[in-house]
């Protein structure tokens, strides 16, 4: 089953907690990240904490390996499950995020290749690849790989095998969720979720895409 991760980028704890609220039945994790970090504090952990469902620290860690696992361990610390971290940075920082991840029991997963456009001046040419093949040998959780290029996914999908592999970029950044989603095991929605109308609606909706 194709999972669904709201990516909760909101900037308000309120809006937050009630979207989250909504969305609860028909989603498989959370991702919160810096706008959201950054405007509650740590603490929207706890806030989402009776909603019962894994919550993804995406902090895009990418510093030595020392300063990525200070990150890491606040980061399990604070009540996360997983963490998504840059590989570019290297085997020995991002295998760092990897090995604190399983020391708190949790999970951490690679940015292979970007969504955006911009992302296609760094992560071609074989740098998403060698990216995908850092993530293996780290024992990373999986990976995250761009729903706006699907054809990317599929040669990421070569490298990584079974791990798993995670995407955003469905809706608002012009990925086809149905197309995506037999491609890989989660995609990770934002805006066409919390900026609907009915965003839980919109999650029931998109619960129902699965490979
Ligand atoms: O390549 C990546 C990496 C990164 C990630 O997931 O790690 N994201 C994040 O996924 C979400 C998509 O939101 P929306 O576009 O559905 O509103 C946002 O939180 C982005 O920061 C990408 O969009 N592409």
């Amino acid at each position: 089953m194709t999972e669904l991760i709201l990516s909760l980028d909101v900037l308000d704890r309120k809006q937050a907690v009630s979207v989250a609220e909504s969305c609860a039945p028909f989603i498989d994790a959370i991702k919160i990240g810096y706008p959201l970090v950054l405007s509650t504090g740590l603490s929207i952990v706890s806030d989402l904490a009776d909603l019962a469902l894994p919550l993804i620290a995406d902090f895009k860690v990418a510093d030595i390996p020392n300063t990525n696992r200070l990150i890491c361990e606040a980061v399990f610390s604070a009540g996360f499950d997983a963490v998504i971290a840059h590989g570019f940075v290297g085997a020995d920082a991002a295998r760092t995020c990897v090995e604190v991840a399983h020391r708190h029991s949790g999970a951490a997963y690679i940015v292979a290749e970007m969504s955006h456009p911009g992302a296609t001046e760094f992560f071609h040419g074989g740098v998403a690849e060698r990216i995908a093949e850092l993530a293996v040998t780290c024992r990373a959780d999986g990976i995250i790989a761009p729903a706006t290029r699907p054809e990317r996914i599929a040669r990421l999908r070569e490298i990584v095998g079974s791990k798993a592999i995670y995407s955003p970029g469905v809706g608002a950044q012009g990925g086809d969720p149905d197309e995506v989603a037999r491609l890989v095991d989660g995609i990770i929605v934002g805006r066409s979720i919390y900026e609907a109308e009915n965003p839980g609606a919109e999650a029931e909706r998109l619960s129902r895409i699965r490979r």
